[in-house]
């Protein structure tokens, strides 16, 4: 099945058509929404089953790909993963974003800002093809939401994301026909920050840094839940994650809406703290205005929506691959408490997710 799914892919690439391709964390299957044709449709569309990739400013350029093809691939990672390449990433851009950090931390201490999450882009060749480092992506991080999502008027992007931005599912009996509906859904998605390289013990001790700004998230989760009428809310205790190399503590939120709410909470949600800031717009604003890069798709979000099942990730640990170079993303939450050159090492050890891959 694996020989049949690069196949396709390949199939789909050569053809110049789009689609996404994700296999969920922990999932032996990759699904593949696949459009027959090259037309951009920028507005949810009229259609039972399709794919998103939203930007990180998502009143601009959404990209829905209608599932005009819907295919499942067994997937069976592979019983020896690939070797992790360990080679010396250069310090680029490490002066731009410590003066960032300290237009940040400026911001911060006048508590203008409560936590402001900053990022970086970093350029790297590449020899292999898209497909051969996507199988490697999907056999390094079989625990990670892997994905490769192309459109040729968008390009081509992959990642390896831990963040659940929002599942939805009906808790109840569901007709295709009916839509428009109010039809009952369980929603979850989870408050994932603060990061640690994983040492191999279970039990890292995190800092106060770490545990406010993760707490920030899932207060601002819960309190946008409640905005938006969610119901029976319940949250799980904080645990500590693995992605890859890194840790992070995460905590789960469930609770209960309906797919009359479904796009409306998607909006209540993105952007999170976990990529964007407190309060939201000032942090968008001071992100915009002073990171002095376009995000693009990066901390935006991708997504299946398959009638009232509905699966949101957030892109993160993700690169867009132009010819034979990879773009990699990556950035972090900054609060008054954060030391400039330790967010700047945790921005290099985020790099390593991707280019390991390379
Ligand atoms: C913004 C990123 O990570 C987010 C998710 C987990 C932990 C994070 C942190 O510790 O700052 C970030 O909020 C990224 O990987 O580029």
């Amino acid at each position: 099945m694996r020989q049949k799914l690069f196949q396709y892919l390949n199939f789909l690439l050569e053809q110049d058509l789009p689609f996404l391709a994700l296999k969920m964390a922990g999932s032996t299957e990759v699904k593949v929404v696949a459009q027959n044709d090259q037309t951009w449709h920028k507005t949810t569309p009229d259609k039972v089953a399709y794919a998103v990739f939203s930007k990180f400013q998502s009143n601009e350029n959404q990209v829905y790909i209608h599932a005009d093809k819907v295919l499942n691939f067994r997937y069976d990672v592979s019983a020896s993963p690939p070797e992790i390449k360990l080679s010396i990433i250069p310090e680029d851009g490490k002066k731009a974003y410590l003066e960032l950090f300290e237009k940040a931390i400026t911001r911060l201490e006048k508590k203008q800002l409560s936590k402001v999450v900053l990022s970086r882009k970093q350029e790297f060749a590449i020899e292999d093809s898209d497909l051969t480092i996507f199988e490697r992506l999907l056999d390094t991080y079989p625990t990670a939401n892997g994905y490769f999502f192309y459109h040729p008027q968008v390009g081509k992007w992959m990642g390896a994301t831990p963040e659940l931005l929002m599942n939805a599912e009906s808790d109840g009996l569901y007709s295709a026909q009916s839509r428009t509906d109010a039809i009952p859904l369980q929603v979850s998605t989870m408050s994932l920050a603060g990061t640690a390289v994983d040492d191999g013990s279970l039990n890292h001790v995190w800092g106060d840094k770490e545990k406010e700004e993760q707490q920030l998230v899932t207060d601002f989760i819960i309190s946008q839940f409640k905005e938006s009428g969610a119901i029976d809310i319940k949250q799980s205790p904080v645990e500590t994650v693995q992605a890859g190399h890194l840790i992070h503590l995460r905590t789960f939120i469930q609770a209960r809406s309906s797919t009359n709410q479904i796009e409306h909470l998607l909006g209540a949600l993105h952007p999170t703290p976990a990529v964007c800031g407190l309060p939201r717009d000032e942090s968008m604003e001071f992100i915009v205005n002073n990171e002095n890069y376009d995000r693009s798709y990066y901390t935006g979000y991708l997504g299946i929506v398959n009638g009232a099942s509905h699966h949101y990730f957030v892109n993160l640990r993700c690169m867009q691959l132009v010819d034979k170079k990879a773009i990699i993303y990556v950035g972090g939450g900054v609060t008054a408490k954060s030391d400039a050159l330790l967010e700047y090492q945790e921005t290099r050890a985020k790099l390593q997710t991707m280019h390991r891959l390379l």
